[in-house]
């Protein structure tokens, strides 16, 4: 089976938002990570200052052609900085570094990248919102809401493609009838991205969210951090000394209490999905390879 991750924030040791990443710890990561079984992945940068945008982004490009490494990694995903600072909606994320959106800002950070942003997530509430996702759609990047406390008209007012890691990136206690879940569910429109990783989200939730949304609109991401493939221990993570990587793959930062990103990658996503039953093997090639080529208005090949 192929793979195209959306959402890949590191793995054997190395953040794509660490301040010391070189383009040799990128190659080695994505080496690893192709060899796993993973077919095409957007390295992700989460919420970060504005010099480590300026650093990290062009380093990645350039390691990117230097290296033929085109196909496999065709992009790139921008997890914030045009997130909420709320705590539970900035989930993992330092708040301090958050931002507004603004098409001018993402213009920037498009140029640092090189032309290779394919995705942003970014919070429907936030003033500039709409008029920063016309621009991404412009840039012909997709948009996907996320990370946020928007209203179902500040999530409609965005035309968005996509929501980031429905069920995850919010407050425990929510309103039971009005949040972000069941807006994003009641919208046809909206492709729900989902971590399957066996910690993100029950069974149960994804099989609603399978229902709600149909296959054609469910894409699969790992959200792998930087310690998958490492032994369970507690980590440096986000900004955090307090991440711990469990035995049973739960990776947790207690002081935060959220999920930090998944200790998974795509294939053993795949396998919580086969195991739980809750999709064919046809179906399972679509979500993880078919639907997000077709999200990010790719071919794929
Ligand atoms: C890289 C990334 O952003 N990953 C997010 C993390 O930031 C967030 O804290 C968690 C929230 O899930 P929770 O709301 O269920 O704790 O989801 C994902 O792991």
């Amino acid at each position: 089976m192929k793979y195209f991750d959306l959402q890949v924030n590191g793995a054997f040791g190395v953040d794509f938002s660490a301040p010391g990443l070189t383009a040799d710890d990128f190659c080695r990561c994505a080496e690893r990570v192709l060899a796993a079984g993973v077919t095409r992945f957007l390295p992700t940068l989460i919420t970060s200052s504005w010099e480590l945008y300026q650093r990290n982004l062009p380093l990645l490009a350039k390691a990117i052609s230097a290296h033929g490494l085109d196909y496999a990694v065709p992009g790139f995903h921008l997890e914030g900085p045009f997130i909420s600072s709320e705590p539970g909606a900035v989930g993992a994320h330092d708040p301090s570094k958050t931002r507004l959106p603004t098409p001018t800002a993402l213009r920037e950070l498009q140029t640092m990248a090189g032309g290779r942003l394919r995705l942003l997530t970014l919070a429907a509430e936030l003033p500039g919102a709409p008029e920063t996702a016309a621009c991404a759609h412009n840039l012909g990047i997709t948009v996907s809401l996320g990370h946020q406390l928007a209203t179902s008209a500040q999530m409609a007012a965005i035309h968005a493609d996509a929501l980031t890691h429905l069920g995850n990136g919010l407050p425990n206690m929510i309103h039971r009838h009005h949040n972000p879940i069941w807006s994003g569910l009641a919208d046809d429109e909206l492709t729900a991205m989902i971590i399957s990783d066996g910690h993100h989200l029950p069974a149960e939730l994804i099989h609603c969210i399978i229902r709600c949304k149909g296959v054609d609109k469910l894409v699969v991401t790992s959200d792998a951090s930087s310690v998958t493939g490492l032994p369970p221990g507690k980590y440096h993570l986000m900004g955090s000394n307090d991440a711990t990587l469990h035995d049973n793959g739960l990776l947790y930062n207690d002081s935060k209490q959220c999920l930090v990103g998944s200790a998974s990658l795509l294939p053993q996503c795949a396998d919580f999905l086969r195991q739980e039953k809750l999709l064919t093997e046809e179906d399972i090639t679509k979500v993880v390879w078919t639907n997000p080529h077709r999200l990010l208005r790719m071919d794929e090949y």
